[in-house]
């Protein structure tokens, strides 16, 4: 047996071309495909067309195995066939610019693309991401100047014979909006496409050979099977049960729809064109089909005796929605477009629900309905195209062959030609309304599963031992409702239309490259990749429960074409066996695998929550160093500009200190000034009272302040000596006390006496600054209040002092009294001396005197206090003493006089 898949030609390959790289497209090599010499009888899907020569079950059973045995073979060579038609530009797009010779025809197979400057293809060859150049492979190119009957020779004509032999054909346009899709399948009324063409020629092979009984139950019913893709062995078909089962499903499907009516001549159930129906055309649309389009088509090869009944349906699959396009659309506006709906028969084969299908009986009706699914189609003007498709369409044409009666009754079968004008991909971004750009991305999004669903088929094909992709025909209408064409019930044919115009070269490269995974894909019915994988299972099976039977297997285990029939039912009972053992071990696999994942992933994400939390901590540190860093600079520039601030205060505080100074200074000489130039007699009488006795209370002042002065210069002076005598003092007591204890207490005493001192100078920097401030009021003659008031304060201060100074006195006397103390310690701690301690203390021989005193420090001590001390005879000084200078001054300085105007005040002379 041959290979039922040929192998793939690989991926998609780059080849350096002279400098530019290549790109080439998966091979379309057509060298494989076979001729068709000998056509087969029947169909994957169609029940056969059983020759009623056929004696008995089993004979029929085998010829159809044999039949099918050829035609796999056959197919399993062929490739799916892409045919490119290049489309002229247009005179507008000629002016734009839009001809750069960037499409390349190199023979009729192969095809050249270079990227134009302005490409994003030639941007991201500049980045290094892609070529510049393209290559791919078709089955036959057609350029700018082929016509519409040239490319339907090259396509439809084989096609269209296949048909009448009781195949199934889909032949679908793919490429980018304003490609020439449509122009290719219906054409213009000049230039009509490929679909009435192959109306045309269908009829003219069926001349004479039309079905007209009226009786075409048995058939209808038939036709129903087919309808819904069930594949039933012709003895079947003829059962009065069956007949009975599905005569419910006939009326269903022939269902009257959108002004369709029912032919009166067809008998039950079906649909014809004959009346009602053309009701819908307008005049515009009522041209006839000119049936001399074709030449002369030769030969049909039809079997004698086989009568044909014609059908046809056409609907749209827009927005995901599917629509009959042979309903007539509700007049009102408000009233919505009835849906139909996508079913699975029995054996899980979709088909189209409730789906017109109409009766036609010459070319020209079968072009009527054409033009009046045309009228309901979705059609808008886009920025590319006036007239742009946007929904994909499926006109389906079904023949129902009629075989002569024989014993067993009459023996049908049924083939289709669909025909799909995809709607075009686009860039949604062009889109400006809001409709449209849904459109575009339904349309995109169906194409890309139509995209991935060839894709899964092509893998499948290739890699056939392994277990095959799910194919996602589920996941859009469009795959759905083709499904049947890439699963066996048929084979495809795809046209891919292309505009030469720079402007559309990146999408186009994107079709072309969609386009060439199509190439790869080879005929055959889905259920066989299955074959080859099961006999795959078997093996392994074996391997596992019997060695040797594997090798003896092995060798017979090349012949793995076929179908799923072909297995016994324990054979695949094992292979389900091996299937559940598979699923289980997978599972267990999966599930190893998984926890394998979730630890790694759980230890790299421990591992970057751990550098994480590193990191932070890091950007923490650093920011709190910055921030003090920061608040550092802050407090400094703070600290020096408070200080700059302070200093220049202090300075202009000293400024204005010494210029107060100064104007004082003058004040003073103004005074001393005035009192020798008394006012003038001339001077008015006021000013010159104020004036006089402004000029005497001044000259006292300025006495009082002299005297004051004095005195403080005396107390300064005497204040000195006393510091002097407490140096001496301390020096004094610096001297090596003999005990701890008293020089403690003495240093103690001098403590107090330097803290009296310290406190003294301090009221005396007061009385400076008391004196001062009298001085300026002085200067105010006329406030002696005020004066008055600054006297009074010094006064106070004056007697502040002396009573500090008393308490100085008494520290001093302390201190003398402790020092006394000292001594006498002293002395009797020398009393009986003691030759080594005499020595070291530079006494020996010395005699103490009669008071018991240091024989050395004695003399000293009362040159001291000579004078300093009062003697014990000498009578206790009172606070009124004048015993210092200082003293003498405060007592000078008694209480001032009372606060009480003193017009009658003598020794003051001065009027406030
Ligand atoms: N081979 C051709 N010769 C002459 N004119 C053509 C040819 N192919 C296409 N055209 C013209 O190009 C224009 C666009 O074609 P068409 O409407 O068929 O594109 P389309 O691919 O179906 O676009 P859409 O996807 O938007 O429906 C039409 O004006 C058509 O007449």
């Amino acid at each position: 047996m041959a290979l039922y898949f040929a192998s793939s030609r690989g991926l998609l390959t780059d080849e350096k071309e002279g400098v530019a790289a290549l790109f080439e497209s998966t091979a379309a090599d057509f060298g494989g495909l076979s001729e068709p010499a000998t056509l087969p009888e029947i169909s994957i899907i169609s029940p056969p067309a059983v020759p009623q020569a056929m004696s008995t079950e089993m004979d029929q059973v085998k010829a159809v195995m044999d039949r099918q045995g050829s035609e796999e073979e056959e197919g399993s060579t062929e490739r799916v066939r892409v045919y490119l038609r290049i489309r002229p530009l247009t005179e507008g797009e000629k002016e734009r610019g839009g001809e750069q010779g960037c499409v390349c025809i190199q023979d009729d197979k192969t095809l050249l693309l270079q990227a134009p400057r302005d490409s994003l293809n030639a941007k991201t060859t500049e980045r290094g991401v892609s070529q510049s150049v393209h290559k791919f492979t078709f089955t036959q190119i057609s350029g700018p100047d082929t016509t519409q009957q040239e490319f339907f020779e090259r396509t439809m004509k084989e096609t269209v014979r296949d048909i009448l032999l009781g195949e199934n054909r889909l032949l679908y346009t793919y490429g980018v909006t304003n490609s020439g899709k449509t122009y290719t399948v219906q054409g213009t009324s000049q230039e009509v496409g490929l679909l009435p063409r192959a109306l045309v020629s269908v009829f003219r092979k069926l001349q004479g050979r039309l079905y007209d009984s009226l009786d075409l139950k048995p058939v209808l019913c038939q036709d129903v099977r087919y309808l819904n893709g069930n594949e039933v062995q012709a003895e079947e078909m003829c059962r009065d049960s069956l007949l009975k089962e599905e005569e419910g499903m006939i009326s269903q499907n022939s269902r009257l729809r959108g002004g369709v009516s029912v032919s009166c001549d067809s008998g039950i159930g079906g649909v014809s064109l004959a009346s009602g129906i053309t009701t819908q055309l307008e005049d515009s649309d009522n041209v006839c089909l000119d049936t001399d389009i074709l030449s002369h088509s030769g030969e049909d090869g039809l079997e004698e005796g086989v009568r044909f009944s014609v059908w046809v349906s056409f609907f749209e699959i827009y927005n995901e929605f599917l629509y009959d396009l042979l309903e007539a659309p509700p007049t009102l506006q408000s009233k919505k477009r009835a849906t139909l709906r996508l079913s699975d028969d029995r054996h899980g084969n979709p088909y189209v629900k409730d789906l017109t299908w109409v009766h036609v009986r010459s070319a020209e009706e079968a072009w009527k309905v054409l033009k009046i699914g045309r009228r309901n189609q979705s059609f808008a003007s886009t920025h590319l195209n006036h007239t742009s498709s946007r929904s994909h369409s499926i006109f389906s044409l079904r023949l129902l062959h009629i075989y002569p009666e024989g014993e067993r009754g009459q023996n049908t079968r049924i083939s289709e030609l669909s025909v799909c004008d995809l709607a075009g991909s686009e860039r949604c971004k062009d889109q400006r309304s809001g409709e449209r750009m849904k459109e575009a991305n339904n349309i995109n999004t169906s194409l890309h599963t139509l995209g991935r669903c060839i894709t899964a088929l092509r893998h499948n094909q290739g890699n056939r031992s392994r277990p095959p992709l799910v194919v996602p025909f589920r996941d859009s209408k469009l795959t759905r409702v083709l499904q049947g064409f890439f699963n066996g019930r048929g084979r495809s044919c795809m046209v891919v239309n292309i505009n030469p115009c720079v402007s559309t070269y990146d999408e186009t490269l994107q079709a072309l490259k969609f386009s060439a995974i199509a190439t790869q894909l080879v005929h055959g019915p889905s259920t066989k990749t299955r074959v080859a994988y099961i006999q795959s299972l078997l093996r392994e099976h074996e391997l596992r429960t019997n060695d040797s039977i594997w090798e003896e297997e092995g060798e017979h285990s090349q012949d793995e074409e076929g179908d799923v029939t072909m297995f016994d039912s324990e054979a695949l009972l094992r292979a389900i066996e091996v299937l559940k053992g598979e699923v289980q071990r997978q599972r267990v696999e999966r599930e190893v695998l998984e926890a394998g994942v979730r630890q790694q992933v759980c230890s790299e994400m421990m591992e970057v929550i751990a550098r994480m939390e590193n990191d932070f901590s890091e950007t923490l540190e650093s920011e709190r160093a910055l921030m003090e860093q920061r608040y550092e600079d802050k407090v400094n520039n703070l600290q020096k500009s408070l200080k700059r601030f302070y200093i220049q205060e202090i300075e202009e505080r000293d400024e204005q200190i010494e210029q107060l100074a100064a104007d004082l200074r003058q004040r003073g000489e103004e005074g001393s000034g005035m009192s020798g130039s008394p006012p003038s007699p001339e001077a008015p009488r006021r000013s010159r009272r104020q004036a006089s006795s402004c000029f005497s209370s001044s000259s006292s002042l300025a006495e009082d302040l002299s005297r004051v002065r004095a005195e403080l210069e005396l107390c300064h002076s005497e204040l000195l000596e006393k510091t002097q005598e407490l140096r001496h003092y301390q020096s004094l007591l610096s001297l090596p006390a003999p005990s701890g204890t008293l020089t403690t207490t003495v240093d103690r005493k001098l403590e107090e006496g330097q803290r009296g001192l310290r406190q003294l100078r301090l009221d005396l920097q007061r009385l400076g600054r008391d004196l001062q401030s009298a001085e300026r009021a002085c200067c105010h003659s006329t406030n002696g209040e005020k004066l008055r008031l600054a006297l009074a304060s010094a006064d106070s201060t004056i007697t502040k002092q002396d009573q500090a100074l008393r308490e100085l006195q008494n520290s001093m006397l302390l201190v003398k009294m402790d020092l006394r103390k000292k001594i006498d310690v002293l002395s009797k701690l020398q009393a009986p001396p003691t030759p080594g301690s005499c020595v070291k203390r530079g006494c020996g021989g010395a005699e103490p005197d009669a008071e018991g005193d240091h024989p050395k420090k004695l003399p000293f001590l009362r040159s001291i206090l000579k004078g300093r001390t009062p003697s014990r005879n000498a009578p206790p000084r009172t606070p009124n003493t004048p015993a210092t200078p200082c003293a003498r001054v405060l007592r000078s300085r008694q209480p001032s006089p009372p606060l009480t105007p003193a017009p009658h005040h003598k020794s003051r002379g001065c009027v406030f």
